[in-house]
C-alpha cells in the first residue's frame, strides 16, 4: 500500500465505503428505533420502568449506598411518568385487545394477534417483538382488578401466574408483585366471575405461603359454596366484557376499526366520483386536488393528495411545545376523560405554512375559513392507543354553540399515516378512512345536525397519529345555502 500514492487513493476509497456502510446500519437502527417507539408494548414497559421498577431499585436494601444513584433519581423524579400514566398505558393496552380482539397471549409474547378458528394469525408483525414480564402482566391485570373488571384481571393474570410460575420464586428487585400477589388478585377474579374451582385450587396453592388467616377463610368458603351449588357444566362462556354506555354503537365501531367496513364502490354510484378537482378556482389549476367522493350521506370527500411531507413535519414541529404545555395545564377532570390525546391550537400568519393551509381548504371547499368563522387549526397527537368514542363535532345543544355559530363542517387532515388501526370510522355510514385530508359537513342545509356524521378516530395500534382538522363555522351564508326544502 505504501509503494504508490494510488493504492493510498484505494484505500481511502475503501474506507469511504465503510463509512457508507456504517451510514446505512446506522440509518436502520435509527428506524428500528422509530419502530420501537411506536410500539404501544414498548411504550407501556418503558413506562412501567420509569413509574416504578427504577424507584424499586433506587430505593431497595443493595442500593442503599449509592447516594449518587439515588440523588440522579430525585433529580429526574418530576419529569417521570406518574400512576395516572401507566394506568393509562395498562388501559390502552387492554382497549387495543378489545377493539382489535387481540389474543392476550399474543400480546405477552410481544405479537400483535386474532384468533380466528383458533388460529392465531398477526394483523400486525413488529419488527422487534418486545415480550412482558409476569409483573407487567400482573400490573395490567391489577389495574382491571381494581376496577372490578375481572373479565381482564383474569386473562391477565392467568398470564401472569404462568410467567412468575416459569421464573421460580427467584426475587427480583424492580418488580411491584410476586406470584403470590398474582395467585391472590387471581383467585378472587375467578371467584368474582363465578369460577369458583378455581379460585378454591389457587386459594389452595396460596396455603403454602405464609399462613394468612384470610386465605384460610376463602377455601373454607369456596369449598362450602361448591357443595350448596356445584357448577354448572360447561354452559357458561366464562366471563363477558363489561358493558360501556356506547355499547350500543361498539360493535360497529369495533368492526369498522377491524375492517374498514364497506369501502364506496365507485362504479356502482356514478356521483361517487373520483376526479382532478379545481373548484373552479385558479389556485387549484396547476395543481389540482385528487379528490374522492367517499360517501353522499353523510357527504364526506377525501383529498389524496392534501398536504406535503414538509408541511406537515412543520405543523408537527410547530405543535409540539405547544402539545405538551396543554397537558400540564389540563384541569383533572379534562386529562382523564380524553386520556391518550393532546392537543394544540396553531393561529399562523397568512404567509405561514398554517396560513397556506388555510387557504387551500377555503379554495377547494369554497369556504371562508378566517377566524372566527373557521377555528385555528387544531393539532391532535394520540398516546397509546389513544382514541375518540362515538361522537358529533356539531353541538347538539344550542347553549353549546359560539357565537359563529355552529360547526358546519370538518376538515380533517391526517399528518402522518398510522401503520396499524388509528383509522376514523364513520358509525351509520359504514366505512373507516386512515389518509390524507377528509372534509364532511356536519349540519343539513336546515341547520340541523346531520345524525349520519357519528364517527370515532379507532385507537392507534401502531404509529404515531397526528390528526388535525378545521372546523368551520357560521358565516358560510353565500357558500353553504339553505335550502327551500326544510327537510333537506
Ligand atoms: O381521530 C380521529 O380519527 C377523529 C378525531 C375527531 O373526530 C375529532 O377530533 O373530532
Ligand atoms: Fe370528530
Amino acid at each position: 500500500m505504501y509503494t504508490s500514492l494510488l493504492n493510498v487513493k484505494q484505500a481511502i476509497n475503501i474506507e469511504q465505503k465503510l463509512i457508507d456502510y456504517l451510514g446505512t446500519y446506522i440509518d436502520h437502527e435509527l428506524e428500528r428505533l422509530d419502530d420501537v417507539k411506536a410500539n404501544p408494548l414498548v411504550a407501556f414497559t418503558l413506562i412501567k420502568r420509569l413509574h416504578s421498577e427504577w424507584l424499586n431499585v433506587v430505593y431497595s436494601d443493595e442500593a442503599l449506598e449509592n447516594t449518587q444513584l439515588r440523588s440522579g433519581y430525585e433529580e429526574e423524579e418530576a419529569d417521570l411518568p406518574k400512576v395516572e400514566d401507566l394506568q393509562g398505558a395498562a388501559k390502552g393496552l387492554m382497549r387495543l385487545q378489545d377493539v382489535y380482539a387481540l389474543h392476550v397471549g399474543g400480546l405477552v409474547r410481544g405479537r400483535f394477534q386474532r384468533v380466528a378458528d383458533g388460529k392465531p394469525t398477526d394483523i400486525y408483525l413488529p419488527t422487534v417483538s418486545v415480550p412482558l414480564s409476569g409483573d407487567d402482566c400482573f400490573l395490567v391485570g391489577k389495574v382491571a382488578y381494581e376496577q372490578e373488571d375481572y373479565y381482564h384481571s383474569v386473562q391477565w393474570l392467568e398470564e401472569s401466574v404462568r410467567l412468575f410460575r416459569g421464573t421460580g420464586s427467584k426475587w427480583i428487585p424492580e418488580n411491584e408483585g410476586t406470584l403470590q400477589d398474582a395467585l391472590d388478585h387471581l383467585a378472587f377474579s375467578h371467584f368474582k366471575t363465578g369460577n369458583v374451582s378455581n379460585a378454591l385450587s389457587l386459594s389452595q396453592e396460596l396455603l403454602h405461603y405464609p399462613l394468612n388467616g384470610r386465605v384460610l377463610q376463602n377455601v373454607a368458603k369456596y369449598e362450602k359454596l361448591l357443595v350448596s351449588s356445584p357448577p354448572k357444566s360447561l354452559s357458561s362462556n366464562g366471563p363477558r366484557r363489561p358493558t360501556s354506555n356506547y355499547l350500543r354503537t361498539r360493535d360497529t365501531y369495533e368492526r369498522l376499526c377491524q375492517t374498514q367496513g364497506s369501502q364506496p364502490v365507485h362504479f356502482e354510484n356514478p356521483r361517487l366520483v373520483c376526479d382532478y378537482f379545481t373548484n373552479g378556482h385558479p389556485g387549484l389549476l396547476l395543481l389540482p386536488a385528487r379528490r374522492e367522493v367517499l360517501s353522499l350521506q353523510p357527504y364526506v370527500v377525501l383529498y389524496h393528495n392534501f398536504i406535503t411531507d414538509g408541511e406537515a413535519e412543520e405543523i408537527k414541529g410547530l405543535a409540539q411545545p405547544a402539545l405538551r404545555r396543554s397537558v400540564v395545564a389540563s384541569g383533572e377532570k379534562q386529562a382523564t376523560a380524553e386520556y391518550r390525546i393532546s392537543k394544540a391550537w396553531l393561529k399562523g400568519s397568512a404567509q405561514s405554512t398554517v396560513g397556506k393551509l388555510d387557504q387551500k381548504i377555503s379554495m377547494l371547499t369554497g369556504l371562508n375559513v378566517k377566524h372566527p368563522h373557521g377555528e385555528y387549526l387544531q393539532v391532535v397527537n394520540y398516546g397509546i392507543a389513544g382514541h375518540y368514542e362515538p361522537h358529533f363535532d356539531h353541538a347538539s345543544s344550542p347553549v353549546f354553540r359560539l357565537k359563529t355559530g355552529n360547526r358546519v363542517a370538518t376538515f380533517m387532515i391526517y399528518l402522518s399515516s398510522v401503520e396499524a388501526g388509528g383509522s376514523t370510522a364513520f358509525i351509520h355510514a359504514n366505512f373507516s378512512v386512515t389518509k390524507a385530508a377528509i372534509f364532511w359537513w356536519n349540519l343539513r342545509r336546515n341547520g340541523q345536525g346531520d345524525e349520519d356524521t357519528l364517527h370515532a378516530g379507532c385507537p392507534v395500534l401502531i404509529g404515531d397519529k397526528w390528526a388535525n382538522k378545521w372546523i368551520h363555522e357560521y358565516g358560510q351564508e353565500f357558500q353553504h345555502r339553505c335550502s327551500l326544502n326544510p327537510e333537506e
